[in-house]
């Protein structure tokens, strides 16, 4: 018989995915990790409730927030999604040489206290701080997992000596080697950058071995079916979904994008066709 807390990983896990395995999730912290400029292009969603509402009745598997954001607003999340509560971040204030770090902000339990069906953390591969995202994961995920909870692991590859040797931290074998660390430090799910192709981006989804890897989202795109077209090819790559901000609470009204969105990864729909249903185009 399974221990009591890989049941419940597997159970709070399958709250963000649908029976196809697959999710929408969105991201909401952003007012602290790059600043509430980000919601300069429609003020109203810097307030919380009024843009988790939004997402939520347009059908969103699940919401990922830092701790002071869900108890503003962590009620709007319907029971049935997912909520995934983000225990480390930085500021873009910080000087250059800290910002290849992230900082915990907030503790397992309280974050369960909140609500949480899953807890999520950043590791910067690769930074010259490495080792202390390494050991702020391994302390959540251990804690975290002894109580049953999934861990979710933001796994960016970034630092100086990626860019010496590779040129860019999108490169599919940084990518690929960021996915691999975070399934190899425990992480339950991976939240990663887009890698230019389908084919270099199903490497990433072998690499992790069968933890679900989800795209994470990235500055919005002018023309909708751009961004359309990227999550179609990470679905096809064999990704877990997407895990998406700016090209949501950017757009003056998100609920086509949320249903277009919802089509590419859970309905197998070409982006064409489903950005022309939603009246995208
Ligand atoms: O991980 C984050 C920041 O990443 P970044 O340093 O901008 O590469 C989060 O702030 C967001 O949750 C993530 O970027 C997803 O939101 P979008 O990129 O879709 O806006």
């Amino acid at each position: 018989m399974d221990a009591y807390q890989s049941v419940g990983i597997r159970r709070r896990l399958k709250r963000f995915f649908r029976r196809d395995g697959r999710a929408l999730i969105f991201a909401m912290d952003h007012g602290f990790e790059h600043g509430p400029t980000d919601f300069e292009p429609v003020w109203e969603h810097i307030n919380p409730r009024i843009i988790i509402r939004k997402v939520v009745r347009a059908g969103i598997d699940g919401v990922m927030m830092l701790p002071g954001i869900v108890r503003m607003a962590g009620d709007e999340v319907k029971s049935d999604r997912g909520l995934m509560v983000k225990l480390t971040s930085k500021t873009n204030l910080r000087p250059k040489e800290e910002q290849l770090l992230q900082s915990q902000l907030g503790f397992v339990d309280d974050a369960i206290k909140l609500g949480a069906d899953a807890i999520a953390a950043t590791v910067y591969w690769g930074s010259p701080q490495e080792d202390v995202m390494m050991r702020q994961f391994a302390e959540i995920a251990s804690y975290a997992h002894d109580l049953g909870f999934p861990v979710v692991q933001f796994a960016y590859p970034r630092g100086p000596y990626i860019n010496e040797k590779y040129g860019r931290k999108e490169d599919y074998r940084v990518v690929m080697y960021g996915a691999r660390a975070a399934a190899e430090t425990g992480a339950d799910m991976i939240k990663t950058y887009w890698t230019g192709s389908k084919e270099t981006f199903a490497k990433v989804v072998d690499a992790a071995a069968g933890v679900p890897v989800l795209l994470s989202g990235g500055a919005k795109t002018e023309n909708p079916l751009d961004f359309l077209n990227v999550v179609w090819e990470v679905i096809e790559a064999g990704g877990a979904g997407a895990v998406v901000g700016r090209n949501i609470f950017q757009r003056e009204n998100p609920e086509p994008m949320i249903k277009a969105l919802i089509r590419v990864i859970h309905r197998n729909e070409d982006p064409e066709e489903a950005a022309k249903a939603e009246g995208l185009i």
